[in-house]
């Protein structure tokens, strides 16, 4: 079975039609790098893959669970998809070490001991174990980011969903980020879509790199036939040559 599958999905908000004909089948454990010129819709493909968004045409498949179907309880998609976000959006109230602990205390019932446990592990993980009782607006951005990131992987997910987890940090908090990133990447099974201008890190760990615009999906390759040949869509080859020259 594979993680998530698309079958002629179709977004709208309102009569804007956000998502054309979005077919896409990611399979358990990999990295896909998504990538586009803004509005282009790859957001909005990333949260209808954990209800954030809804759907109003065509199949959406994760983790087994078809989510246009009105008896499939959500809550089985959101113990099994994290998302990170852009902003963080961490509890301003809580502290670290709270704000990892909450949704496994909550949702999953886990026991105090092996929460706390299991979230120091994680902190520790992304190098911030010292930082378990501060408050978020104690940290940094690329140190709230990476308590992001903890958070999700404390629900221990299937799949984790990015959505530019790192634009908007200041540049030399961007490394610390994406190196966290690289690891679970590297390390775990786990399946990661990630909406990203970080060409170095789907080039690093990317194994599919998806280039939408306009809503729909043009080019969908391996990383080295995307970086190192040539995408075949001619909108992919230009966006591809103006974040070169950017770079
Ligand atoms: N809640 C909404 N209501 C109406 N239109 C929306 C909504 N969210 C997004 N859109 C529109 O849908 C289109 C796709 O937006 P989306 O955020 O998915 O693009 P994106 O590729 O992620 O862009 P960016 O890189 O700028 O974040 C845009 O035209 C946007 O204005």
């Amino acid at each position: 079975m594979s993680m998530i599958e698309f079958h002629d999905v179709q977004k709208y908000y309102g009569d804007f039609h956000a998502l054309k004909d979005i077919n896409l089948t990611v399979e358990a454990g990999e990295t896909v790098v998504l990538i586009g010129p803004s509005g282009s819709g790859k957001s909005t493909l990333i949260r209808t893959i954990n209800g954030l968004e809804p759907i109003q045409d065509g199949k959406l498949i994760v983790n087994g669970y078809d989510l246009a179907d009105k008896k499939t309880d959500p809550n089985k998609i959101r113990k099994n998809v994290g998302m990170v976000f852009q902003h963080f959006n961490l509890y301003a109230n809580k502290t670290v070490l709270e704000n990892i602990m909450l949704a496994p205390k909550v949702v999953l019932k886990r026991d105090d001991d092996e929460n706390r446990d299991f979230a120091m592990k994680l902190l520790d993980q992304v190098g911030l174990a010292s930082k378990a009782d501060s408050y978020p607006r104690q940290l940094s951005g690329g140190q709230q980011q990476r308590i992001a990131i903890a958070r999700s992987l404390a629900m221990r997910p299937k799949c984790l969903l990015f959505d530019e987890p790192t634009s908007a940090l200041d540049p030399e908090m961007i490394d610390d980020v994406l190196n966290v990133m690289k690891d679970i990447a590297r390390d775990s099974d786990m399946t990661m879509l990630v909406v990203t201008h970080e060409m170095g890190f789907a080039r690093e760990v990317g194994d599919r790199v998806i280039f939408m615009a306009d809503g729909q999906i043009l080019e969908d390759d391996s990383k080295e036939t995307f970086f190192d040949g040539q995408p075949s869509n001619e909108r992919a080859r230009q966006f591809l040559s103006k974040i070169i020259v950017h770079k």
